[in-house]
């Protein structure tokens, strides 16, 4: 079976396409293993849908699934079209709702599902804490100094609340910069695309930012949030890093 390992803004995918839907849990952990797998935050199989150009089933390097993957979308964007599953314009069904997504190039556009607030009154490790909903659950705090995200506090917080846990900073131009410990992954990743659109949303709530801003990952990439009649636009690069034949179902 022909697998591609993509790259989006530093998160990492094994991608690949299959007739048959099971599950992939055991698989995910062997690929995505970075000592004796490809090495990768997750797994990403495209199946066939008969409404939506594909559906897909998204899983985390630890083998747990993700109702969502904001980076992963892009890439499997990319996949999909360079493979002639999907036109440019695609619809595809997640475990959150259905994803729209633009391939121009090498820059994916995916139009994440409306964000929700589950809660704006945490309080931990004396700062105060929003609970979102961005395609899977994210808790974001502000802190302007971007050092100070103790990944020990960021794992107790996830375990506590089953959620994704960001950091961010808006800077002066209005540009934000973003630290993710990642659910499933249980560390800090280069990027976690819903976060950087959880993070984007509080500081659009709160007039932080407006309508459009850049966002800054830890892999320095530069990711365009945008937010357009209540729908989160997530636009960057991607890049499919190698193909290869690999005997996987
Ligand atoms: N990195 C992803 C998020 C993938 C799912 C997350 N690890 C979870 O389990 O909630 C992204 O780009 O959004």
């Amino acid at each position: 079976m022909m697998i591609a390992k993509y790259s989006a803004s530093g998160n990492d995918f094994v991608l690949f396409h299959s007739f048959i839907a099971r599950d992939r849990s055991e698989l995910a952990r062997t690929l995505c293993d970075r000592q004796s797998g490809v090495g990768a935050d997750g797994l990403i199989v495209l199946v066939p849908h008969a409404e939506h150009d594909f559906e897909w089933q998204f899983y985390n390097s630890d083998g747990s699934t993700a109702e969502m993957c904001g980076n992963g979308s892009r890439a499997c964007a990319h996949y999909a079209y360079s493979n002639g599953l999907a036109p440019a314009n695609m619809t595809f069904l997640t475990e959150a709702g259905v994803i729209g997504a633009e391939v121009e190039g090498d820059m994916v556009q995916s139009d994440l599902t409306p964000p929700k607030i589950l809660r704006d009154d945490i309080v931990a490790g004396g700062k105060k804490w929003w609970l979102l909903d961005t395609g899977v659950p994210h808790l974001v705090t502000f802190d302007a100094d971007m050092d100070n995200f103790d990944l020990v506090e960021a794992r107790a917080l996830r375990f506590e609340h089953n959620a994704n846990v960001n950091i961010a900073s808006v800077n002066s131009d209005g540009s934000i910069r973003v630290r993710t410990y990642e659910r499933g992954v249980e560390d800090e990743t280069l990027a976690c695309g819903t976060g950087m659109a959880a993070c984007f949303y509080r500081a659009n709530r709160e007039e932080l930012v407006g309508d459009k801003a850049e966002v800054y990952p830890k892999s320095g990439e530069t990711l365009y949030l945008g937010l357009e009649e209540g729908t989160i636009t997530f636009k960057g690069l991607v890049k499919k890093t190698f193909e290869t034949v690999l005997d996987v179902k």
